[in-house]
């Protein structure tokens, strides 16, 4: 993102220099609602369904009426896209609609389908606008799976250990499902994870590791590393890291490059194509809305497509122009969809349509100009609410608006994470707290704005104030101890 399209864009604050300027009545809460009435992206918001307060307590939800309209003042400050997205309101009547389809034609629907979404091709009819989000051509994107599934079926591809090329070089502080899956691999092949796997961790003190800290990893056991897998942006601290320079720098040393884009994809620009990556896989159901669960995504470089690259292999995968002869020869399918293995879930790629359809009425390069706006005034507001020495919590997300997403990982001093967080919560603010000390905030610039991270602050200074006079209650006190006994986040 360069300065120039930063500073063109239609909101009040400025990046200079690296650094944010806003003007001095941003505190306010008219500069709030200023913000979001210029916003352009603002019609977005009403396309997805923001549970009201009364909502996230009410104990039968599911019997709530669909055409029940939440009252604007009662809806929650919802800042937790980064884990789950909310539904686009779109999704119930497209699901509606396949479930009707189903009742009503049964198999014939996989071919004759009377909203022209043949079953048969459902997952190629949304590769067009998956690829556009991670910048890829169509043909190498599948809609297949879920991520962890996918990491092993890419793993079991491009982890070839052969020679002196065995290693694997992850983060240390990767999702535990990454490290769990690439240990497994390493085992898979008979190796020793103890030998084979390589953890960059950040210099003591630290939580973010620096380019140069991976490029130095990288350059040391570029003789013995088979595949590099990192993820775009790390999902504790929201780091976003330089995936072109870093896949750049580890492909000319001869290493497959993967990444893991489950916090990227939706979230930040990305050009998987035109970096060289060699294969990506991604969740949807954060930044990309499609709902618990729901379809996930891979990439595969062109480069590879006329590889005899061993593959796990399903039906799904062969060559759609005869799939259905049933022949015993696997002939795969041109590019990422080769890779696939079963017929895909309708009613989870239904979800995706649907989310993806939201998703093309706008553009990446527009909603990250929105998201380093918004993320950098929550940062600001909390410099400004919270002035050095801030004796509550310090920031983990880097200070550079070009290292991270949309979000802002809050590291808590003094064990009151826990109490905070309920009081946020019960007050209809729904953040993300990972044990013992971590509260992850990600304002989404497809349905969030510049009033949601108003209150937020507002609410984190009460809820914080609170819990200084009157403590945690004995069950939190309890569970931060216990979490703090098992696994201390700090360095
Ligand atoms: C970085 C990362 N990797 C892997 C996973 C696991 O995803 P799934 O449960 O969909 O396989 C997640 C989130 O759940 C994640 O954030
Ligand atoms: N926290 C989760 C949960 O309660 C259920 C399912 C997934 C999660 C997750 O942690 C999702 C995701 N990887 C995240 O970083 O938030």
């Amino acid at each position: 993102m360069s300065e120039l399209s930063m500073s063109t864009a239609p909101y009040s604050s400025r990046l200079e220099n690296g650094t944010w300027n806003f003007p001095a009545n941003a505190t306010d809460l008219n500069f709030a609602k200023e913000q979001d009435s210029k916003d352009p992206l603002r019609k977005f918001r009403n396309e997805f369904c923001i549970p009201s307060k009364a909502e996230l307590k009410d104990p039968h939800p599911e019997a709530k009426s669909v055409s029940e309209q939440n009252d604007p003042s009662d809806l929650s400050i919802y800042l937790c896209g980064n884990s789950l997205g909310l539904q686009p309101k779109r999704t119930r009547e497209l699901l509606s609609e396949e479930l009707s389809i189903w009742a009503t034609r049964g198999v014939t629907g996989h071919f004759d389908h009377p909203l022209s979404r043949p079953w048969v091709s459902a997952a190629e009819q949304l590769q067009q606008h998956m690829s556009a989000i991670v910048g890829a051509s169509p043909s190498e994107v599948a809609v297949m799976g879920t991520l962890t599934d996918n990491i092993h079926l890419l793993m079991a591809s491009f982890y070839r250990p052969s020679g002196q090329r065995t290693k694997i070089i992850i983060e240390g502080k990767a999702f535990p499902s990454d490290h769990y899956a690439i240990t497994s691999q390493i085992e898979w092949h008979g190796l020793d994870p103890n030998k084979e796997l390589v953890l960059i961790e950040p210099s003591s003190g630290e939580y973010t590791v620096t380019t140069q800290e991976i490029l130095d990893a990288i350059e040391k056991h570029k003789d013995n590393t088979a595949v590099l897998f990192l993820s775009g942006v790390q999902y504790y601290t929201g780091q976003l890291f330089e995936m072109e320079k870093i896949t750049k720098y580890a492909k000319e040393r001869g290493i497959m490059v993967g990444w893991d884009l489950a916090h990227a994809v939706g979230n930040v620009e990305l050009h998987l194509h035109d970096w060289g990556v060699d294969f990506a896989a991604w969740c949807t159901y954060k930044y990309l809305s499609s709902g618990p669960g729901g379809m996930a995504g891979i990439f595969v470089h062109a480069s590879h497509d006329d590889e005899k690259r061993h593959r796990l292999a399903g039906w799904w995968g062969h060559d759609p122009e005869s799939r259905f002869r049933m022949e015993n020869t696997f002939n795969p399918a041109k590019g990422a969809a080769g890779y696939m293995l079963s017929n895909p879930s309708i009613m989870s790629l239904t979800a995706l349509r649907s989310s993806l359809s939201v998703f093309a009425e706008t553009s990446m390069a527009a909603l990250r100009t929105k998201s380093m706006h918004l993320t950098a005034y929550l940062n600001h507001l909390l410099a400004e609410m919270f002035p050095e020495p801030n004796p509550y919590f310090r920031i983990i997300t880097p200070a550079d608006p070009n290292q991270r997403g949309a979000q802002l990982s809050l590291l808590f001093k003094g064990g009151i994470m826990l109490p905070v967080f309920n009081r946020l919560m019960d007050q209809g603010i729904v953040v993300d707290e990972r044990k013992p000390d971590v509260i992850r905030v990600a304002p989404l610039p497809m349905y969030n704005g510049w009033e949601d991270v108003y209150m937020f602050v507002c609410k984190l200074k009460e809820a914080i104030e609170e819990t200084e006079k009157r403590g945690g209650t004995r069950e939190e006190v309890e569970v931060m101890r216990d979490a703090q006994r098992k696994g201390p986040t700090s360095p």
